[in-house]
């Protein structure tokens, strides 16, 4: 039987992280559904279509694919590189993840990635919509101060300019538009567990979902 991971939460929680290493201890798939949505998001935004306009985004979406294979990301073709991981391209994602159209694309892409496959997938709605019957489902929070921090670190090692209060104000904002939109929003699903990774190391989060997946899964490693 085929073991299926979800992990949802808010930005900067720990998800990609987490699932990362868990994939590759347990020797199964990983997806990444935000750099879904950050493809997406910058493309449509890179277009200039009008984020509530339905007509205008679903024109653009019947003329774009998105591949993945062998954990990369591929746009009409064109290999996805670290364009995506700016904060502003996590906006966009948020942004343009509220339309149904996004939504309906991407999802059915999710689903037929997660099909047949133990697999673990992080989002913000995997446990309730991509993979509602995972056996192992996780809400990964942590403060919105903490989370901040993260990623401040995160991009300031990769040599940006950010600011902390900025990244805050954009982490609330995100945390706002994912949890309060009309479609599949961030929210805890009724049978996922939730972690708090404010005060705990990646390792010590990773080997407590470990233990759930052991008891859930029947998997030895
Ligand atoms: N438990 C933890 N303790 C300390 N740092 C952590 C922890 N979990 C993740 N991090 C760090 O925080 C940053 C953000 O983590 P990650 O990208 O996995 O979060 P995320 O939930 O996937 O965010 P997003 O939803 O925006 O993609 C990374 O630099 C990561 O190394
Ligand atoms: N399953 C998902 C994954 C992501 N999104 C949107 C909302 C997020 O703010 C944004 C970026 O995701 P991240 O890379 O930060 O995990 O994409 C979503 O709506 N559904």
């Amino acid at each position: 039987m085929h073991c299926k991971i979800a992990i949802d939460g808010p930005a900067g929680s720990g998800k990609t992280t987490v699932a990362r290493e868990l994939a590759k201890r347990l020797g199964i798939e990983y997806l990444d559904t935000g750099a879904m949505y950050r493809i997406v998001g910058l493309y449509l935004h890179n277009c200039g279509v009008n984020p509530d306009s339905t007509e205008e985004i679903e024109k653009i979406l019947n003329e774009v694919s998105i591949e993945y294979k062998d954990g990369e990301y591929y746009l009409n073709g064109k290999k996805i590189g670290d364009e995506i991981r700016t904060a502003q391209a996590g906006v966009y994602a948020s942004q343009y993840g509220a339309s149904p159209v996004v939504r309906k694309f991407l999802t059915k892409l999710q689903k037929e990635i997660c099909a047949n496959r133990s697999i673990v997938a992080e989002g913000r709605d995997i446990g309730t919509v991509v993979m509602p019957d995972a056996q192992v489902k996780i809400f990964l929070v942590a403060s919105p101060e903490v989370r901040a921090k993260r990623r401040y670190e995160e991009l300031k090692m990769k040599g940006l300019e950010v600011s902390y209060d900025e990244l805050l104000r954009q982490i609330i904002e995100r945390d706002k538009l994912d949890s309060s939109r009309e479609i599949a929003p961030l929210v805890k699903a009724e049978d996922a567990i939730e972690i708090d990774s404010s005060n705990l190391s990646v390792e010590e989060v990773v080997e407590k979902i470990l233990e759930i997946v052991k008891e859930r899964c029947k998997l030895t490693r």
